[in-house]
């Protein structure tokens, strides 16, 4: 395996795509969630979806305050912010994403409002119990000590309160691959922790997982949209999508866990 990404690699590479990712994926930068995998729907309505399964597990009282780790363009923090009438903190590795995110969204501190933020999950920049609950849509895959943000995750939530994690996972440590190797460079992955690791690390941190639910039938339906933006960007870069697409079927220990843990 190569040198693992760093917060920086990451960032420069949301810097460079997060327009292209956002546009394919409903203005969001996570997977869909489909209920039903051959009903036609777009890619907004099935990443609102999953934004709302997070959402219904987090499931936090009005005025509260929450944590996105990991926001991206800062679609699903307004979301949450606005379906909850929460205030959340949304923190990202890319500046430009910070950019977008501002350019689109106003900030404010009231509930029902949002705060975009750069800053890295490993080295969270909060006094300790500061946030009533947070979030993770698909950012763990990128980081290379999950445990460090776990335990600083922790450590700025009031005990009793929720993290909702969303991401994908191994079921059995994965032999190299074609296909495997094609993930990890293009979208700067960390080897994939196992789901046993990502239990053990939570507890480890402090918290007690209450559910670990894999929901990768849900997710499968998204490699659609891959191959479908890769017809419609075209060139070497939707070359890269449509390979993407068919390898991602191909890759039978990848599995997506939905988890809902509590801070002791
Ligand atoms: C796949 S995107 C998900 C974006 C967002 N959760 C969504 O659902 O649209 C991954 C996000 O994780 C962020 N991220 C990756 N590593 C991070 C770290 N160490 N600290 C904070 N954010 C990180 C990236 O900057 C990006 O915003």
């Amino acid at each position: 395996m190569a040198v693992e990404p760093t917060p920086a690699i990451v960032g420069a590479m949301y810097d460079c795509y997060s327009k292209i990712f956002a546009d394919m994926l409903g203005g969001y930068i996570h997977l869909g969630y489909w209920e039903d995998p051959n009903k036609h729907e777009t890619p907004e309505v099935v990443a609102d979806r999953m934004t709302l399964k997070v959402g219904e597990r987090l499931s936090p009282a009005r005025g509260q305050r929450i944590l996105d780790v990991g926001c991206g363009t800062g679609k699903t923090t307004v979301q949450i912010a606005t379906t909850y009438d929460v205030h959340v903190t949304g923190i990202t590795v890319s500046h430009h994403q910070i950019e977008l995110a501002q350019a689109k969204y106003e900030s404010g501190e009231n509930p029902g409002e949002v705060r975009f933020e750069f800053a890295n999950a490993m080295e969270l920049p909060y006094p300790d119990v500061s946030f009533d609950g947070a979030y993770a849509i698909e950012s763990f895959l990128h980081m290379n000590d999950r445990l460090r943000a776990m335990q600083h995750i922790s450590r700025v939530l009031r005990p009793g309160s929720r993290l909702i994690i969303a991401d994908l996972y191994l079921d059995r440590p994965c032999p190299e691959s074609k296909a495997m190797a094609l993930y990890y460079e293009m979208f700067k992955l960390v080897t994939l922790p196992t789901g046993d690791d990502l239990q053990n690390f939570l507890q480890l941190a402090g918290f007690k997982v209450l559910d670990f639910t894999d929901i990768r039938a849900n997710i499968l339906p998204s490699t659609k949209l891959l191959a479908e933006s890769g017809k419609s960007v075209g060139g070497e870069e939707g070359q890269k999508f449509l390979e993407l697409a068919s390898g991602l079927e191909e890759l039978k220990e990848l599995g997506y866990a939905l988890i809902t843990a509590e801070r002791i």
